[in-house]
């Protein structure tokens, strides 16, 4: 990736991985994405934001040297996870004077990950508002943790009000500009899926961050993913909305079926909820991969698990679908499971249990033996009355 100037002898200099189609092994990224990093150049003092994952050394240093970088003053590490610290051994050998500058948690977490106790008088330990100088540009701190690790921190380049966020506010998006038109589809829906999968289980921190964003106002915000941010960005008023407390009227019901019963009372409850207006959408979980089922469920204030009893239980797909949602923790309101058994099942109890942490309203479930006919579909329509009663509400 080439280096681009965002500000005055401020530079991005990370590198972008076009054909990214996994992060961390959890979350379909089809935009690809970028790892971010920037060069702060002051009038005595050179600082390194962050740096890359180890697979992209060569071009992260030819950035520096495209710069003319040969020592380097400080090495600032917003976040210690291996993406963004990744290339922190190498740097600490090519630039045997640099020092690294972070928070206690952060350098407690690079010492462990990457083995550095050698190395550890290298460290200089900031806490939240201090500054550094480099001349005549000035370095400030700001402890963020829990947007979205216990080491997070904001630097902000005090004379330019540039802000580095870590992975706060970022976007896995490969994207081919610099700065990014707010209103392309393809980045929204990116940034909808990356705020689910990485912010959305710190709700509450990201509304606090927020605020602290709003306190600093800077001009622009350099994210460790995606495009940098120009004030004030779309994505700012979108983290308040998905963040904020009140889901939308929207209902997601997430479905698999073996021999159609289950299948058939999803129908019967959708249709029903589709006849009275309330806007509901289904997914077949055999088919849905984790990034379109967290990004469905950041604003639901309804969510129904279809499946099947295998084994006592629920199907596999529904037991996965239950643990994303417990751990990505969205602010749902009512939670119900509908389904079908042959002789004998445990599968409410079990996906109750792991969505208890929710607190969520559960609504009477609808459990049948093999497929459904009258009693069924009264029940189900008993659901949709409980699902509007609330509806109405929203
Ligand atoms: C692999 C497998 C395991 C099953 N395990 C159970 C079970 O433990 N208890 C039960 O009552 N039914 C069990 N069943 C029966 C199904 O739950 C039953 O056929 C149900 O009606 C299927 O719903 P569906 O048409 O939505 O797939 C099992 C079926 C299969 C194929």
């Amino acid at each position: 990736m080439a280096t681009r100037e965002i500000a005055d002898r401020i530079y991005s200099v990370g590198t972008i991985d076009w054909d990214l189609r996994y992060f961390d092994a959890i979350m379909p990224t089809p935009r690809g994405s970028s790892y971010n990093a920037y060069l702060v150049k002051g009038s005595e003092k050179t600082a390194l934001i962050d740096t890359c994952k180890p697979n992209d050394e060569a071009d992260f240093i030819t950035n520096l040297m495209r710069l003319d970088q040969h020592s380097l003053d400080y090495i600032v590490i917003d976040h210690a996870e291996q993406d963004h610290s990744g290339l922190l051994p190498l740097l600490l050998e090519i630039f045997p004077s640099a020092k690294v500058v972070t928070n206690e948690t952060c350098k407690g977490l690079l010492l462990a990950m990457h083995h550095l106790e050698e190395v550890e008088e290298r460290f200089i330990v900031i806490g939240d508002r201090d500054t550094l100088s480099l001349g005549d540009k000035t370095l400030k701190f700001y402890l963020a943790p829990w947007v979205h690790w216990p080491d997070t921190m904001f630097t902000e380049v005090v004379e330019d009000k540039v802000l580095f966020t870590t992975d706060f506010l970022g976007t896995h998006y490969a994207a081919p500009t610099l700065y990014q038109d707010d209103e392309s589809p393809d980045y929204l829906e990116a940034a909808k899926r990356y705020y689910a999968a990485i912010m959305m289980p710190f709700r509450s921190s990201v509304q606090e961050h927020l605020k602290l964003i709003d306190e600093i106002a800077p001009k622009i915000i350099g994210p460790s993913h995606g495009p940098v941010l120009r004030m004030s960005a779309k994505i700012i008023d979108l983290y308040r909305n998905w963040s904020g407390d009140s889901p939308k009227n929207l209902v997601i019901v997430a479905y698999v079926s073996m021999h159609g019963s289950t299948e058939l009372m999803t129908k019967f409850l959708v249709d029903d909820l589709v006849q009275r207006g309330i806007p509901v959408q289904q997914y077949n979980l055999l088919e849905t991969d984790t990034g379109v089922l967290g990004s469905a469920i950041v604003d639901a204030a309804t969510i129904v698990i279809a499946t099947p009893t295998v084994l006592f239980g629920p199907h596999p797909v529904a037991v996965n679908a239950a643990y994303l949602i417990r751990a990505l923790r969205p602010k749902v309101q009512q939670i119900a499971f509908i389904g079908s058994y042959g002789w004998g099942t445990n599968a409410v109890n079990y996906l109750g249990e792991m969505l208890s942490p929710l607190s969520a309203k559960m609504l009477e479930p609808v459990y049948i033996r093999g497929q459904p006919e009258e009693t069924a579909i009264t029940a189900l329509h008993e659901m949709a009355n409980a699902i509007q009663e609330h509806h109405k509400t929203l």
